[in-house]
């Protein structure tokens, strides 16, 4: 990583593989390489305030005291857990805080948890003082593969997911594979949802690996997680050093999400994040099979790589009008005009723009029939 400020810590010789976005900060990925997260801070740091959840506090405590071993002064905030921490109320307490504390433009955010904590966390720091250095230590597969890397912070709002936010890049990401092995199998799968996505849209070679061995894909201690998740990240580092700010290209990180948030708003964020996108994905191959643009096989290659892990590829309890409503306010909407991220093939995303109402009728009768898996 590029620092011109100079750093503070030591990295120790472990198994870790950085993974570069852009020329803007490295991806760390390894076992037992929490130690690294003080040496991503810059020289002259003073607080750091460490936001975790409940789940996480071993890692969380871990973080912090490498982080006062390195004579930084150390500020706690433990948030709710999962969506709950993504509201306004949250975000204000976080804010007073800092406030109280002090913390100037020279200090920072260490964020430890799911992408609900990196997401809220990121966004704490990208707003206090318009903008303080974030760390992001991510515990989760799907954390780790996608919400923690490019940049994106926000939380909800009762209209909306994501729908307040902002682009802040990390300095730094510290991905602790060890992490994972607290992790429910269910959590797991659903960060596979993200990992599958990367594979559609840009690297087969992911779908090949999990459709080989499905088990290995969900063994924590294995070497096929590792080299999945080494590849999500690539993609997903690649599309962002390009486009950070979703202009163009950067939205191909969106498939599956414009009925997969739909889905977690009509549901109240009952469902999680990645099982959501596993149906949205089905969705849109189902979208674009009935738009002429994708073959049958690539659709039925969804449900099938999809439910080998043991994720929902079906949605049969919403109103349609209201996950229409809720595809309306999604962020690659224009105007009147809602607009897909769709495939012509795989790794080979495109745009949909203004469907046709009787495809996106076909894609929900299909994901709604009962086919595949319901929710785990
Ligand atoms: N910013 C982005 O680019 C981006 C990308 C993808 C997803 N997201 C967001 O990320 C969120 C989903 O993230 P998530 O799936 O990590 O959910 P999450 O943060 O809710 O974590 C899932 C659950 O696992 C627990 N947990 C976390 N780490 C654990 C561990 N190591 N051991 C045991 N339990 C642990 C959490 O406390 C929580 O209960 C959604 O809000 C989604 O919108 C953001
Ligand atoms: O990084 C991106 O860009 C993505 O779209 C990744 C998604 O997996 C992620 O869920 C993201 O938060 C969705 O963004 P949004 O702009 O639709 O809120
Ligand atoms: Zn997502």
């Amino acid at each position: 990583m590029s620092d011109d400020a100079g750093t503070v810590g030591t990295p120790g010789p472990d198994d870790a593989t950085a993974i570069p976005v852009g020329d803007a900060y490295d991806v760390v990925v390894g076992h037992d390489v929490l130690d690294r997260v003080p040496g991503l801070l810059r020289a002259g740091v003073l607080r750091v305030l460490v936001v975790s959840s409940p789940a996480v506090e071993t890692y969380a405590s871990g973080v912090a005291g490498a982080l006062a071993a390195h004579g930084l002064q150390v500020h706690r905030a433990e948030v709710p857990d999962a969506e709950t921490a993504k509201s306004a109320d949250v975000l204000v307490r976080l804010w007073s805080q800092l406030g109280q504390a002090g913390f100037t433009r020279s200090d920072a955010v260490v964020c430890v948890g799911g992408g609900t904590v990196t997401d809220l966390g990121g966004f704490v720091a990208a707003s206090w003082l318009r903008g303080v250095d974030v760390v992001h230590v991510p515990t989760t597969l799907l954390a780790m593969v996608d919400a923690a890397v490019g940049g994106k912070t926000g939380i909800n709002t009762p209209e909306g997911k994501n729908l307040v936010g902002s682009f802040h890049e990390p300095r730094g990401v510290v991905c602790d594979l060890t992490t994972l092995a607290t992790l429910p199998r269910a959590h797991l799968a659903a960060g596979l949802a993200e990992v599958v996505k990367g594979g559609f849209i840009a690297d087969p070679r992911i779908l090949e690996l999990v459709e080989a061995s499905p088990e290995a894909a969900l063994d924590v201690h294995g070497a096929v997680l590792r080299e999945l998740v080494e590849r999500k990240i690539r993609v997903k580092a690649d599309v962002v050093a390009a486009d950070l700010r979703e202009s163009s290209l950067r939205e191909i990180l969106n498939y599956g999400h414009t009925f997969g948030h739909a889905v977690e708003q009509v549901e109240s964020y009952r469902w999680r994040h990645g099982d959501a996108v596993s149906v949205g994905m089905v969705f849109a191959a189902e979208l674009a099979c009935a738009a002429g643009l994708l073959d049958r096989s690539v659709v039925e290659r969804h449900r099938r790589v999809l439910t080998s892990v043991g994720l929902p590829t079906s949605y049969a309890d919403g109103r349609w009008p209201d996950l229409l409503t809720a595809m309306s306010r999604d962020k690659k909407s224009r105007g009147a005009t809602l607009r897909f991220v769709a495939l012509t093939g795989v790794g080979s995303p495109t745009r949909l723009e203004g469907p046709r109402e009787e495809w996106l009728r076909a894609a929900y009768d299909a994901v709604s029939a009962g086919r595949g898996a319901t929710r785990p």
